[in-house]
């Protein structure tokens, strides 16, 4: 197959993902949750030894529940330390290394076959059992693999084994005979690696069986007067499985998951003094804890949160197994103890480590493998995925409401264009009344004060729009306001022309409406004139209208026949066609201010 790239996703991503490829629902698949994940901690505590026994030793710690382990103070010792301390499982001396699996281990570990790397520890003192229970958990778990494997026919797998140990802070080939350290290294893509690792492809269950025997004979062991084969280094095997569905194998558009199972059994923390090492032994027990050390400093950074610098660098151990440790890996970690009253202080150290280890998140994911043709279709997918998102949610809906929106804008313009064109031609009808009421009434005082309104005057002219607006000849009397307060400066076509589907529409309209603005001469009475009699602003156009052609028709009527005799009659006349005038100018000049309003974003 054409590797195309190598990805983690998030569980809920997989069916997506895998897409044609999707797995079986088989129970431990289902189990996988998406919510954040911690390490799983699990206690398991031994018998006393023979040996313990002989010493007449007691045990000093029990199993309560499933759950806490507490010290049975037999001494009534007063302690600092706690008495109780709980965890995912405790397992009491007589469990079953079958139990221990099934309990603390068996959900972790087979993750690996739904393309999630895990990794399971065993940490403890030396003689605690670490490789008592590792090596029952690593057959148990590779047993089910295969028992898996037989029942996903319709999937094709390839497992992979390779097995090293950190002996000494060199790391070994379990399965070399060359006893040359392997480099670790760097890999952009793939993260720390170990450099020319053996790396087996199983045949079947006795492959495997073999090469765990070659492993186990490889493996540095020494004796020590707490354990005559004490494991004097971290081993981690490691078992890579690959699966593909068959129906697409050898198509460009299969994909396939690829995840690591690690079973690590660590050498045992030891006190010099009771292991009573020297030489060798003593300077194996010095790397041993400190290798130790550096994991319980990671663990314990890694419990307080990610913040901060996690020294994974400063072991071999801790390098190597960093995806294990808070990363992108299921990781499940069996602190084993002695029961023995003289090992109180190791196993409360054990405790400690593992009350920090429960703390720790981690960021398992499924690793899919997928072809380029694979890889490509998922990227578009996703691509579509995001720009949804962009859209925001319910882009169907969203559309919708937003034609909704235009049409009722369209409508409300060409309403307020209706109005804009009646207001215009209701003003020129009163301004042109105005001026034959003017004319017919020949008077003297009319005429001046009419020649007043035409002078210009700084407190009440100003300009006038468009190619007129320089002119002293077109000025415009506002009652004092400026004219950029009529907002015809702010009132441009491009407003209304910017894809809303107006621009036809609005154009002509517009256009009109300017020729319009230019030929009439804008004539307002000042302020005290206006607000003097004539309140029109309250009337609907239609009513203004009328009013204004009653007024003016019976005013000027009046006018012809009296106002020549009266002085007073003549002013409230004036008066009358200059306040219609006036509050026509006015809802004249708040159209645009109604048209931005409806503009605003
Ligand atoms: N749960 C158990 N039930 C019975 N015997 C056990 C159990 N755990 C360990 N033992 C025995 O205790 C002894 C020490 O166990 P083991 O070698 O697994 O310890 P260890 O933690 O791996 O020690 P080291 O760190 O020194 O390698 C062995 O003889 C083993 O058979």
């Amino acid at each position: 197959m054409g590797v195309g790239a190598k990805m983690a996703y998030d569980e809920r991503e997989m069916g997506a993902v895998v897409g044609e490829e999707v797995l079986g629902s088989e129970s431990m698949e289902a189990e996988s949750g998406a919510q954040e994940e911690k390490i799983q901690v699990s206690v398991r505590l031994r018998p006393l030894s023979d040996k313990e026994i002989g010493r007449s030793e007691v045990s000093d710690w029990e199993c309560i529940n499933d759950c806490t382990i507490i010290f049975r103070n037999t001494l009534s010792e007063r302690s600092m330390h706690p008495t109780a301390y709980t965890f995912d499982r405790v397992f009491q001396s007589h469990c079953t290394t079958k139990q221990v699996y099934e309990e603390a281990a068996k959900r972790v570990a087979l993750s690996v076959v739904s393309g999630i790397n895990s990794t399971i520890f065993a940490y403890g003192q030396t003689s605690s059992g670490k490789t008592y229970t590792m090596t029952g958990i690593t057959e148990y778990t590779v047993a089910d693999i295969f028992k898996y494997i037989q029942r996903h026919e319709e999937r094709a797998f390839v497992l992979k084994f390779s097995a090293m140990e950190i002996y000494n802070e060199a790391v070994r080939d379990l399965l070399s005979s060359e006893s040359m350290p392997l480099r670790v290294l760097d890999d952009p893509e793939k993260g720390t690696i170990v450099e020319k690792l053996t790396e087996e492809t199983l045949r079947d269950w006795n492959h495997l069986q073999e090469l765990l025997k070659v492993c186990e004979a490889q493996r540095k062991i020494g004796e020590t007067l707490l354990n005559e084969t004490s494991s004097r280094s971290h081993q981690i095997l490691r078992l890579t499985i690959e699966s593909s569905a068959r129906e697409f194998l050898g198509k460009d558009n299969s994909t396939t998951l690829a995840a690591s199972v690690n079973f690590v059994d660590l050498a045992g923390s030891e006190r010099a003094s009771q292991a009573l090492s020297a030489g060798a032994r003593l300077k194996e027990g010095c790397h041993i804890n400190r290798s130790l050390l550096s994991l319980g400093t990671v663990i314990r950074k890694l419990s307080k949160g990610r913040n901060g610098h996690v020294p994974y660098r400063d072991s071999k151990l801790t390098r190597i197994l960093q995806p294990s440790l808070g990363g992108n890996a299921r990781t499940a970690i069996i602190c084993t103890l002695s029961p023995a009253r003289s090992h109180v202080e190791q196993s409360r150290n054990t405790l400690l480590f593992a009350s920090c280890a429960k703390e720790v998140a981690i960021n398992a994911q499924v690793n899919v493998v997928m072809s380029d043709k694979a890889l490509v279709r998922h990227l578009q997918r996703e691509l579509a995925r995001l720009e949804n998102e962009l859209r925001g949610p319910g882009p169907t809906l969203c559309t919708s409401d937003m034609s909704v929106l235009l049409r009722e804008r369209d409508r409300q313009i060409e309403k307020m264009e209706k109005e804009i064109k009646e207001l215009t031609r209701q003003r020129d009808l009163a301004q042109s009344r105005l001026e034959d009421l003017l004319q017919v009434v020949g008077d003297d005082r009319a005429s001046r004060q009419w020649s007043e309104f035409d002078r210009p005057s700084k407190s009440c002219v100003t300009k006038t729009w468009g190619e007129d607006e320089n002119s002293n000849s077109e000025l415009s009397v506002n009652g004092g306001h400026q004219s950029s307060d009529f907002g015809f400066t702010r009132f441009n076509h491009s407003q209304y022309s910017n894809g809303h589907g107006l621009k036809k529409n609005g154009r002509g309209t517009m256009e009109d409406f300017d020729d319009l603005c230019k030929e009439v001469r804008c004539i307002e009475m000042e302020e005290s004139i206006t607000n003097k009699n004539f309140e029109f602003s309250g009337l609907s156009n239609v009513d203004s209208e009328e009013v204004v052609s009653s007024a003016l028709s019976r005013n000027g009527d009046a006018v012809n026949q009296e106002f020549a005799a009266s002085q007073q009659d003549d002013e409230a006349l004036h008066d009358s066609a200059a306040s219609t005038y006036s509050s026509l100018q006015q809802k004249l000049q708040n159209m645009p201010k109604t048209y931005d309003f409806l503009f605003k974003p």
